[in-house]
């Protein structure tokens, strides 16, 4: 029979390898990482079942290790920029766990600097937005026990990086808006191991000209159960009420729960500030840098919208920055408030003075 050789399932795309290994972290199984002449196995702590932990650490004969974050190292008093590994040998899972992210924990009795490719790894982890402590252990040549894991190489991470950029359109379909009137909701699917993700266009705005467009990063906390602990429901209906009274524009709210982190992470952290931390130390004790967005899916979305010149509703410079790295054209901003509360207020303050936001607070302190 006749082969189609354009039809090869046989052929894995860097993103898809990339897609499979994030899928099996998520399932709690080990991935391996390679690289020219080494490979080793790696686990994310946070995803994998006690029992499991222990079955990896007799495969690997105790020699495994628990990387750490350069932001969690920093956390546990160690400065190290590429990270450390702990030796795991005779640490049980509890123990990693709480070396891992638990509040005040002690300083590991032992350390290392992190080998690259294990910190690598940490990539993986927070595409599958998964804690970045992963458990590794470098597998000799011969050892065939890991061989029904995903592997993939150093170098595909890199090379599946284009893929953040692909979008497709799927369907732009009607849909009115309570004090808002017509919009249109235009769904995009692709970029690397996101969910689809969404675009509401606003009235009918004028694409020759710079457009009214807000990024809004979703909040489920915030957006749909009205969390006084953050002001991102209000920025969320007075985005589209600014939208709307600018003739029309475009709100791309985007798959970024937790600055990119996720729902876990959030949560975490929000306990964690239940404590007295501030949100960007909260993240901190959990390894996570103070923001994980990434812009590219943004200005795919609002390429395929015919859009390449923005007035950006926002506070943020970094939302700025980010989508003119995506070659997107910001001619100007525009500032969008929420409503200051006692739950919310530290965490205003927090945005304001260590993440840059242009947020007048003292006045809108003033205004309550
Ligand atoms: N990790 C973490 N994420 C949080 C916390 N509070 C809110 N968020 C997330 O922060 C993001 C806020 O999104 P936006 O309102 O679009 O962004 P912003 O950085 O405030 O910028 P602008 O609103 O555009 O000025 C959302 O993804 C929330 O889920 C927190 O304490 N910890
Ligand atoms: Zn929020």
């Amino acid at each position: 029979m006749r082969q189609d050789k354009s039809f090869d399932f046989a052929t894995l795309t860097p993103e898809a390898e990339v897609e499979r290994a994030v899928a099996e972290l998520r399932f709690g199984r080990p991935v391996i990482m390679r690289e020219v002449g080494r490979r080793i196995a790696a686990l994310a702590l946070d995803c994998v079942a006690p029992a499991l932990f222990d079955q990896f650490a007799r495969a690997a004969e105790n020699r495994h290790s628990l990387f750490l974050t350069r932001e969690r190292a920093d956390r546990l008093g160690i400065r190290a920029d590429g990270g450390i590994a702990v030796p795991l040998a005779g640490i049980g899972f509890d123990e990693a766990s709480r070396l891992a992210y638990a509040l005040s924990s002690e300083k590991p009795a032992a350390w290392t600097d992190a080998d690259p490719l294990a910190a690598a790894s940490q990539e993986l982890a927070r595409l599958a937005l998964l804690l970045p402590a992963m458990v590794t252990s470098e597998i000799a040549p011969e050892d065939g026990r890991f061989a029904a894991c995903q592997e993939i190489d150093f170098a595909t991470l890199d090379q599946s990086e284009g893929a953040r950029q692909n979008f497709q359109q799927v369907v732009r379909t009607r849909v009115p808006l309570k004090e808002i009137g017509d919009a249109d909701f235009a769904v995009f699917r692709g970029g690397l191991a996101q969910k689809d993700q969404i675009a509401i266009i606003v009235g009918k705005p004028d694409l020759g000209a710079p457009v009214p467009v807000r990024i809004h990063s979703s909040c489920i906390t915030g957006d749909l159960s009205g969390s006084l602990k953050c002001d991102c429901g209000d920025q969320l209906r007075n985005g589209l009420k600014q939208l709307k009274a600018a003739g029309g524009g475009v709100l791309v709210y985007l798959d970024q729960e937790g600055r990119g982190t996720g729902i876990g992470a959030k949560m975490r952290a929000y306990g964690y500030q239940h404590q007295g931390l501030d949100t960007i130390d909260a993240d901190a004790e959990l390894g996570l840098a103070s923001d994980h967005r990434r812009y590219e899916a943004a200005a795919a979305m609002l390429s395929l919208l015919g859009i390449s010149s923005v007035v950006l509703h926002t506070n943020n410079p970094t939302k700025i920055d980010g989508l003119r790295a995506n070659g997107i054209d910001v001619s100007g901003h525009v500032r969008v408030t929420g409503t200051v509360t006692t739950d919310n207020v530290n965490y205003l303050r927090t945005k304001t003075l260590r993440a840059g936001h242009t947020l007048e607070l003292e006045s809108l302190i003033a205004a309550e």
